[in-house]
């Protein structure tokens, strides 16, 4: 069901609604309410619910309503008529019921009625959704309709498209704000990065589904398994079990996957959209082979913990989650995402051959989950840790290039709760 409310009332019985809504203002708090004009100004001077206004019912309201109830946006309708007085718009209101009873949609048109609905949605789960339509290749409109289908059977969703104006950050603030039972974030990574680093610490539940290019985060924690990702990752919501893991934050900004520095930010950089549309995730790959050649060592400063160790780097991943593909964060062969710490990733090569010597080597430490002896490479947990660079290297962050050196990260322990299958 969506977690969309109708409330109109008729001017006789506009106290009654009133003091219906104050009655149940925090449970109504938590919908997207939709009223007739009149209905909604009153409930907005004697509450602080926020109401979509639509015409007053005598002007075509109860008729707009009624297109909302038909084309399944609306999971309940309360309707407080009034019994004493005729209504020189009885044909729309006759409308809006019988559209009700064609789509089974609750209508409640006394006091009594509503108060049984009220009590109804106080036990119901309401998941938000923030939905970027322009992530990934597929069919947004059918991908969208899926995932509302699949979830509404067992609880209610409130969609919010990303836009240009208003981001998914700003939207998952909102869904906080509604007391949202969870948070569901569908698109890349980029999307899924940034609803977490809202939801860090609070404690409500993180659902993803992936529709991204390479979906790097729902990887590593066997969210979608299976050809049909949309569908397996709204399963694994469903199927209702959670894993604490560990956030990070990066000059401020949310980190769940990886931070990388020098070679994987410039070949981030120069995969280009196109390329992404064409070859999907293949095309990091493609790139990063053409990076190999032009990739420059530069000198770096490290700091852990108040210890500053030197090196000469071609590239530094410090990674919070990554999938075994992400190579370059595989110094410990395995990135652990519950352990509390980052896993830092330093690859010395000094040619193309070394450097093609160490990442064979760090796809293999991936395969066996053991971490690589390379000489190239030097490897190790922290809690916290500092980077400067010389000349100050690109950082691509979840994917998005976000500025240069120098970096500070931090890991936030078990500061996320994911719907995921349990650790193998
Ligand atoms: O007329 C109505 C319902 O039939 C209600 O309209 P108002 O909320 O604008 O009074």
């Amino acid at each position: 069901m969506p977690a969309k409310l109708a409330l109109i009332a008729h001017d006789g019985q506009k106290d009654e609604m009133a003091d219906f809504v104050q009655a149940n203002e925090s449970l109504f708090s938590r919908y997207h309410l939709v009223a007739t004009e009149t209905t909604g100004q009153r409930i907005q001077q004697e509450t602080s619910l926020q109401v979509e206004q639509v015409l007053s019912g005598s002007v075509g309201g109860d008729a707009q309503i009624a297109a909302m109830v038909a084309t399944s946006q609306i999971s309940a309708v309360i309707f407080f008529i009034d019994p004493l007085q005729a209504q020189p718009h009885e044909p729309e209101i006759q409308t809006l019921q019988r559209v009700c009873a064609v789509h089974n949609v609750a209508l409640a048109t006394n006091r009594a009625t509503a108060d049984a609905i009220a009590e109804k949605f106080r036990q119901s789960r309401i998941a938000h959704l923030i939905f970027n339509p322009v992530s990934g290749q597929g069919n947004v409109e059918q991908d969208l309709k899926l995932i509302q289908e699949l979830l509404e059977a067992q609880m209610q969703v409130q969609v919010h498209l990303t836009t240009p104006e208003i981001g998914a950050e700003e939207l998952a603030q909102t869904a906080i704000a509604s007391n949202a039972d969870l948070i569901i974030a569908s698109g890349g990574d980029g999307t899924v990065s940034v609803v977490a680093g809202e939801i860090m610490g609070t404690g409500i539940p993180l659902g993803i589904i992936p529709r991204g290019t390479a979906n790097a985060f729902a990887v590593a924690l066997n969210i979608a398994p299976g050809i049909n990702p949309i569908r397996s990752a709204c399963e694994t919501i469903l199927a209702g079990n959670t894993r604490v893991v560990d956030a990070a934050r990066c000059n401020d900004l949310p980190l769940i996957l990886l931070a990388g520095i020098g070679y994987e930010a410039e070949t981030i950089e120069r995969t280009s959209r196109e390329a992404k549309n064409r070859w999907g995730a293949l095309a990091y790959i493609m790139a990063g082979w053409q990076q190999l050649n032009e990739q420059e060592l530069f000198e770096t400063e490290i700091e852990i913990e108040g210890t500053v160790q030197k090196f000469q780097a071609g590239a530094i991943t410090i990674a919070n989650a990554a999938p075994p593909t992400s190579i370059l964060a595989q110094g410990t062969g395995q990135v652990v995402v519950d352990d509390g710490l980052l896993d830092v990733t330093i690859s010395t090569a000094e040619s193309r051959t070394e450097a093609l010597t160490t990442m064979i080597g760090l796809f293999g430490a991936a395969l066996v989950k053991l971490g690589t002896n390379s000489e190239n490479t030097v490897h190790f947990g922290a809690k916290q840790i500092r980077v400067i660079a010389d000349p100050p290297q690109k950082i691509v962050l979840d994917g998005e290039i976000i500025g240069t050196t120098p970096v500070e990260i931090e890991c936030h322990p078990g500061a996320l709760k994911v719907f995921a299958p349990p650790a193998n």
